[in-house]
């Protein structure tokens, strides 16, 4: 399904100045929780500077990314996203079944560490609760990329909702209690480079939009990454310095009941190097329920989508993508 709304044939991505909202004024938080509300409504894509993450931590999270791929395929299927049913370890090349014949990209993805007798999994039924996969023989890994970076990630992500409910005339600590325990996926991505002939069914990473409310997405130097606008046009996002990519997801078009989008993206990593991206997807907590959001819904805006629990939709998502996952489900 998709949730793009009418978006303008915007021809470039916005990029707001997210430090005045962190550190501005009341004047400043509001103008800013404007722009990132109308690039949400409009465009489904911004950029944002002075984030507050360093770039010394980014820079040491690439090279934890260059380290994990390089390792030996036998060593990375040691943790083989597959293993298990939590959606966490290592995505082979074409796994992934964005593009028709699967992607040129390699992935690694970590998400909340959690007990694996976690009281929700347990007790309700949390499909994607439980405890993260590492690699045996990479020292430090696990403490760069996790307990550095994603928990800075994540504490981003929980600021940029603040801005998110003041844009969407909510009061800024609306989605607080029920971003307590998120999933929050953290993806390393490894793109070879593609061949110069480009098989539209097999690109690094074939159009889709994403499932969470939102993904913060860093770039390392090499671009690749496309947005369509509602001309169908291909409009480049390429990396800049010191910048996240911000991007509505699907979970979050729905909960707006389209007022914010969810715009169709893909990677082509023309480049002829190497590419590496870490998106981090958020959303809310397993059992939350994604209703319309009142200050969404109006006579001429009814609501379009029927209530869903945020767990529910997440698995099937992922349901629908991974080799694995289908494999799995014909058992
Ligand atoms: O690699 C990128 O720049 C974007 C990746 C992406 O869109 C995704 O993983 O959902
Ligand atoms: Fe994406």
């Amino acid at each position: 399904m998709s949730y793009e709304g009418k978006s303008l044939p915007f021809s470039e991505i916005p990029l707001v100045d997210f430090g005045r909202f962190l550190n501005g004024n009341d004047k400043d938080k509001v103008e800013i929780a404007e722009q990132i509300g109308s690039a949400c409504r409009n465009v489904g894509f911004f950029y944002i500077k002075n984030h507050g993450i360093s770039s010394d931590l980014i820079s040491r999270v690439y090279e934890q990314a260059r380290r994990f791929f390089s390792l030996p395929i036998e060593e990375k299927m040691l943790i083989y996203i597959g293993l298990t049913s939590l959606n966490r370890g290592y995505t082979p090349i074409y796994e992934e079944k964005l593009s028709l014949k699967g992607d040129l990209k390699e992935g690694f993805d970590c998400a909340n560490e959690l007990e694996e007798n976690d009281v929700d999994r347990v007790e309700r039924g949390a499909q994607l609760h439980g405890p993260n996969v590492w690699p045996k023989n990479l020292q430090g890994f696990k403490e760069c990329v996790y307990d550095e970076y994603y928990l800075s990630v994540l504490k981003l992500a929980h600021r940029l909702l603040k801005s998110f409910a003041l844009a969407l005339n909510l009061p800024e600590n609306y989605f607080e209690s029920i971003t307590q325990k998120p999933m929050g996926t953290l993806r390393l991505l490894y793109y070879p480079p593609q061949p110069p002939i480009i098989d539209p069914d097999q690109l690094g990473c074939g159009s889709h939009t994403d499932y969470e409310c939102f993904t913060l997405l860093s770039q390392s130097n090499e671009k690749g990454l496309q947005v369509q606008n509602v001309l169908g046009e291909w409009i480049e996002a390429p990396p800049i310095d010191g910048t996240f990519v911000v991007n509505i997801g699907d979970m979050m078009a729905r909960w707006t009941n389209g007022v914010f989008i969810s715009t169709v993206h893909r990677v082509i990593n023309t480049s002829g190097r190497e590419r590496y991206s870490i998106p981090f997807f958020f959303g809310p907590d397993y059992f939350t329920k994604i209703e319309c959001l009142k200050t969404c819904i109006n006579e001429k805006n009814p609501p379009k989508y029927a209530p869903i629990t945020a767990g529910d939709y997440l698995v099937s998502r992922f349901n629908d993508t991974y080799k694995y996952r289908q494999v799995e489900d014909t058992l």
